[in-house]
């Protein structure tokens, strides 16, 4: 939309502009170009002056209409190259447009306006006129009061006259709410003191003639806006002399209250080049439109310091555009934006993938459409500054296109819109599988069965894998996840967390003490007992996993056992004078995650805050998602407090494991992740434990829960209905396994009952009978088919409720903790008796062991060797150096070995 911002509009009558007027002209106001002058001048005139075309008049015409006519397609290639409007006499062409065009970029020009449906349909008028009652009028008809099109006037009857108009029309015409025509070459644009050119009207006192000041002092208030974003710096004053020094120079002068005319800039280097100066509807405020001089020490606006405006800094696009100046300029080694800006293939992989990701993204979810344009607008703005451009230049090319009145049909490139179609086939089949189950409450909730002796080998394959994980899937959701955490740190953090546990948080960070008196009440006495007891138990069970009896102890109460010992020092003297030793050492930084999605688990902060503390971890961050309060259970505040964890970070899933293994502004990095979760955990501990810069290693790859219950025909239906149970209710993906010894159907059917109504008064049973659906039950004939089932099973918990139940444990080959006879429920070892519950699942207990004080160890040798000690071992050191062709291995004993005989010789 047009509007008044200048009290004149210059009309070109020649090809050459001279400066200072030009510049002057271009600062403030639009330029008119008569169409026959435009191909020449329009390489002349400054990039930021707004112009307005005038086409030859229809009617004043002598020759036949149609040799003047211009037709759309030219009018349209005009503006699409950038005038910001089109002045005509002819109405077949303003109708021959769209409303919207000819309402916002063609001017009618004409002697009168009297037709409420042409003020309508055009984006102003210019009125050739002498009559201030015309004006009067078409400023009413035109509605320019309210809705702001602008009428100009030109005085002559004709545009081309050379009759110099002089301030008081300027001001007269204002004063009816319009602004006035001038031929150029009837303008000058003098400076303070300058005499007055004879024929000539002086521009800048045209401009500065209505301009009114309400104050004693006669300035006029003045904002001023940074043309990049639009920011508003501040405010000052400005005097007929500051404006015109401004205009004439194009450097901002303002005028200080204190001490006068002001040359921004002048003694600091921090100039602002004038962009625009425009004065408001009423004449008496001005805004100036400044570029502020980049790379000096103090760019900014404001006195105080070297801050942007005196408002506040910047945000949003605008800061980011400085933090990536100034990270172009000296960015942090190791940076993530150094590297992008070093590596442009990164550059544009990721520009290619946020771009993916935001296209991808469900408009529904408002939150991560934001989210994904956040980051597309990071990579897309990193781009410009290493190309050496930024907002500004990028708002000029929109301001540029927004010109544009030629609709290009729009349609993607074929390629993308492939792609396109792909990725949405690819959606929908996902959301398919991602729709909650339909439970049927009636349906029995029953484990399928099989007899061993009647499945195939390859049906004794399939029965013994996990449920499926849609690994690729789930990595796809984490790896955004996790990039942002890195990029973003405690930010994305707060959004993710908001996102998936619907907290809002203002730190993502707590710091001990956890548990105050206030928040030990909240805990049920007997459940602070019951903490306190596992407590004990746990600790006594993993305090005496320290090494205390190696061959040689140290550390100060070495022989007690106590947490304070050092570990026994493992030491050989594996030939005289061939000492080898191995230490442990705490492994300094590590984070505990403990779940919190669908249950409150302490259990799970004992089970790694214990060995974390007897190893004597230095910093612990305990993760876990907070509920949709904010708040964290007091259970695992209490635990926190009673394992000394040096931190508590509130968040969960991907994104706490990302804040652990990168570090935030409040988070630690650590050295090392434990502890469970569910997939998007899981999946995020792998993904960060490969990344080579991380530096990070996790404990194992634990994922659902799972038991395997091996049972004969002595075992109570409702004691193995009841351990099949406790871990299909950790999550629907869970699974549980029943290995039957020889058991009838009758048994069988015993057991099938007991777990149907067991489980269907259970207040998880939804999550139980997803569970179920992935279980099974494998009958076999002997004790021995039962345990190599298990074996090959290699399962996280395996129950034995069999006559002799130790006999059978010494053939355990793969488990993560066994529990022995019918008296032994894994729940004992999941909350209190003292083993470890953080233990492989998924088959992993084939090569990894459950969690414990070696988790957060690790083992250091060192050795020492006597001069004859290297006289009987470096011989054969040389010899083997010299067969794997390393010679400076082979000299670095020997060297010794010449001293040693040179000084037994002398
Ligand atoms: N093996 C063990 O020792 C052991 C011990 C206890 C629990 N577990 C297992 O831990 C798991 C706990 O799972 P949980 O969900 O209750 O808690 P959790 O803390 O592991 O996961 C919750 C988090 O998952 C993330 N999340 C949820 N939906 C998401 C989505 N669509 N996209 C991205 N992120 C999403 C959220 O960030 C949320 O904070 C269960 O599978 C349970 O069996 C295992
Ligand atoms: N069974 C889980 C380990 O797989 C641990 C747990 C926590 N609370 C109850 N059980």
């Amino acid at each position: 939309m047009l509007q008044l911002s200048s009290p004149i509009l210059p009309l070109l009558d020649s090809s050459v502009l001279d400066q200072p007027l030009a510049g002057a002209i271009s600062r403030s106001s639009a330029l008119l170009i008569p169409l026959h002058l435009l191909e020449k001048v329009k390489p002349t005139i400054s990039a930021n002056q707004p112009y307005f075309v005038l086409l030859p008049n229809q009617h004043a015409s002598s020759s036949s209409s149609s040799s003047n006519s211009i037709s759309p397609e030219t009018v349209a290639d005009i503006l699409d190259q950038g005038a910001d409007a089109i002045v005509t006499d002819d109405l077949h062409l303003i109708h021959s447009f769209d409303q919207q065009t000819s309402a916002s970029r063609l001017i009618y020009s004409t002697p009168n306006l009297d037709s409420q449906e042409i003020a309508q349909v055009v984006a102003g008028v210019l009125l050739t006129t002498n009559d201030h009652g015309a004006v009067t009028q078409t400023v009413s008809t035109l509605g320019s009061k309210t809705n702001g099109k602008p009428v100009f006037v030109s005085l002559s009857s004709s545009s081309t006259s050379s009759a110099l108009p002089s301030t008081q029309d300027v001001i007269a015409i204002a004063a009816l709410g319009a602004a006035l025509v001038v031929v150029t070459s009837s303008l000058c644009a003098l400076d303070d003191g300058q005499e007055a050119v004879a024929g000539k009207l002086d521009y800048i006192d045209a401009f500065l003639a209505p301009l009114k000041s309400d104050r004693a002092d006669k300035l006029f208030a003045t904002v001023v806006v940074s043309s990049a974003c639009s920011t508003s710096l501040g405010l000052v004053y400005s005097s007929p002399l500051s404006i015109r020094k401004s205009l004439l120079t194009g450097s901002a002068h303002y005028q200080s209250r204190n001490r006068g005319l002001w040359h921004k800039g002048e003694t600091s280097g921090a100039t602002q080049e004038v962009v625009s100066v425009r004065q408001d509807c009423d004449n008496d405020a001005l805004e100036f439109r400044v570029r502020q001089s980049k790379g000096t020490a103090s760019a900014g606006f404001c006195h105080l310091g070297n801050r942007e405006g005196c408002f506040s800094s910047a945000s949003g696009l605008a800061k980011l555009e400085s933090t990536l100046r100034e990270r172009k300029q000296s960015a942090p080694a190791g940076s993530y934006t150094a590297r992008l800006f070093s590596d442009p293939s990164l550059l544009g992989a990721k520009l290619r993938e946020e771009a993916a990701e935001l296209a991808d993204a469900k408009n529904e979810d408002t939150q991560h459409v934001a989210f994904e344009a956040a980051d597309l607008l990071y990579f897309a703005l990193t781009k410009c500054v290493s190309a050496g451009i930024g907002l500004e230049e990028i708002e000029r090319s929109l301001d540029a296109k927004s010109k544009k009145v030629t609709r290009r049909k729009g349609d993607a490139k074929e390629k993308f819109a492939k792609e396109q179609k792909e990725s949405e086939q690819r959606k929908e089949g996902k959301a398919e599988s991602a729709k909650p189950p339909v439970l049927d409450a009636d349906a029995p909730i029953k484990i399928k069965s099989y007899r061993l002796s009647e499945i195939s080998a390859s049906q004794r394959i399939e029965l013994l894998k996990r449920p499926s994980i849609k690994t690729e899937a789930i990595m796809g959701i984490c790896k955004p996840i996790l990039k942002s955490i890195k990029e973003r740190g405690d930010a994305a953090l707060l959004e993710l967390t908001a996102k998936f546990d619907k907290a809002q948080l203002e730190t993502p960070i707590r710091l001990p003490p956890f548990a105050n008196e206030e928040v030990i009440k909240q805990i049920r006495p007997d459940v602070v007992k019951a903490i306190d007891q596992a407590y004990s138990n746990i600790h006594a069970f993993h305090k005496a996993q320290k090494v205390t009896s190696g061959n040689k102890a140290v550390g100060p109460t070495d022989k007690s056992g106590d947490e304070e010992a050092e570990d026994a020092i493992l030491e050989v003297e594996t030939m005289p004078g061939v000492v080898c030793r191995r230490f442990s050492r705490p492994i300094e930084r590590v984070g505990l995650y403990v779940p919190g999605g669908t249950a409150v688990l302490p259990s799970t902060a004992l089970m790694l805050g214990i060995p974390a503390q007897v190893a004597k971890c230095s910093t612990k961050v305990i993760a876990t998602p907070p509920r949709p309060d904010g708040s964290i259970a007091p259970e695992v505040l209490y635990v926190a407090d009673k394992v000394g964890a040096t931190h508590l970070l509130c968040a969960g899933g991907a994104q706490a494991v990302g804040a652990m293994a990168y570090g935030t502004e409040t988070c630690p990095k650590v050295d090392k992740i434990a502890g469970p979760g569910n997939q998007f955990v899981t999946a995020a501990k792998m993904i960060v434990q490969n990344e080579t810069d991380t530096l990070v290693s996790i404990d194992m790859p634990a994922g659902p829960s799972e038991v395997l219950v091996i049972a004969d025909g002595e075992a109570d239906p409702a004691f193995v209905a009841s351990d099949l149970l406790s871990q299909a209710e950790h999550g629907p993906d869970s699974q549980v396994v029943l290995v039957g010894i020889d058991l009838s159907d009758d048994q069988l059917l015993a057991i099938e009952k007991e777990v149907d109504s067991q489980a269907r008064r259970l207040p998880r049973v939804d999550i139980v009978r997803q569970a179920i659906d992935k279980s099974v039950t494998v009958i076999t004939k002997t004790r021995e088919e039962a345990m190599d089932w298990s074996n090959d099973y290699a399962p996280e918990h395996l129950i034995i409720q069999t006559q002799y139940p130790e006999e059978m444990v010494n053939k355990v080959k793969n488990a993560g903790s066994v529990f022995v006879g019918a008296f032994t429920p894994e729940s004992c070892g999941d909350l209190a008796s003292g083993t470890n519950h953080v233990l492989p699942t998924y088959g992993f207990a084939r090569t990894y062991s459950g969690v414990s004080v070696s988790t957060f160890q690790k083992n250091i040798t060192s050795q020492q060797i006597s001069t004859s000690g290297l006289g009987l071992l470096g011989p054969h050191v040389v010899n083997m150096a010299e067969c794997e062709g390393l010679e400076a291995h082979a000299n670095a004993v020997r060297v010794r070995l010449q001293k040693l005989s040179s000084s037994s010789s002398a």
